[in-house]
């Protein structure tokens, strides 16, 4: 059974409010893609990886990797889910349809081997996702008169889960649980969401809380500290495609 990793770098970071998109900023004198594709293209098994990005990027040769055979670069849409669709299109020309797809985002660099691992136990349909459970009682805000957030309501906390990446399913599935929701117009966040409105329900496995995604610039000085500290303790290197 193959799995393609698949990791879409086309966003434009406006969150992160910088001079270039997240995926190009510098963490600990690496650029933030780097460390994200030396990840994937480090564990066993993985001879060719997907990498979406922007039809305009100026920035990708100075990645360590730009130059890399393994590498099949396909464009980025509108929406992160145009860059999974146009990446998978791009995949189905070297795929069987009967492949599995690893659908990861480069704004999350701490991805460690052991978290695959996990991942990669649960190649059964309808496919999986990488998620951490949340440790914070949750609320859900609204505007009042006045203009200021206040509690809507507390949300149920058992079984909440935060949602990550990478998330695994059949090529085939993805390709038309991504078609059916652009087709009915839905606009879905993650692979899983467009999987669920095909009526299934993929399985969540419990992932690295530091798999965090870089969002804002407050988020960078949390993750170059978990990329040093995950540099100096032991790398994962069992297991494998
Ligand atoms: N049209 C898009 C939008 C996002 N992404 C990718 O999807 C991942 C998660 O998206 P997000 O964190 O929202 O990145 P950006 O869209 O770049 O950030 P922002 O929403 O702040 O602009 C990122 O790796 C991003 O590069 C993409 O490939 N194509
Ligand atoms: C895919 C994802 O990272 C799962 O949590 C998240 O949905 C991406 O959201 P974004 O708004 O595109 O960053």
């Amino acid at each position: 059974m193959t799995v393609w990793p698949l990791v879409v770098a086309a966003g434009v970071g406006r969150r992160m409010q910088a001079d270039r998109p997240k995926q190009y900023l510098r963490l600990n004198q690496r650029l933030l893609m780097d460390y994200t594709l030396d990840t994937l293209l480090s564990y066993p098994g993985v001879t060719r990886l997907v990498l979406v990005l922007s039809a305009h990027d100026p920035y990708w040769p100075a990645s360590e990797f730009a130059h890399d055979a393994r590498i099949l670069r396909a464009a980025g849409g509108a929406e992160r889910s145009d860059s999974v669709l146009n990446g998978l299109r791009t995949l189905q020309a070297i795929a069987s349809m009967d492949d599995w797809v690893m659908v990861h985002d480069v704004a999350r660099p701490c991805l460690q081997h052991s978290d695959l691992d996990a991942l990669l136990a649960q190649l059964t349909f309808p496919g999986a996702i990488l998620a951490s459970l949340t440790r914070d009682t949750m609320k859900r805000g609204r505007l009042n008169a006045a203009g200021q957030t206040e509690i809507s309501a507390t949300v149920e906390r058992e079984q909440l889960w935060h949602a990550l990446t990478p998330q695994v399913f059949p090529l085939g599935l993805l390709i038309r649980a991504l078609e059916f929701c652009l087709e009915q117009g839905v606009a879905v966040t993650d692979e899983a969401s467009a999987i669920e409105h095909l009526g299934h329900a993929p399985r969540l496995v419990e992932g690295r809380a530091d798999n965090i995604k870089v969002t804002r610039p407050a988020d960078l000085a949390l993750v170059a500290f978990y990329l040093q500290q995950a540099r100096s303790g032991p790398t994962n290197k069992r297991g494998g495609l």
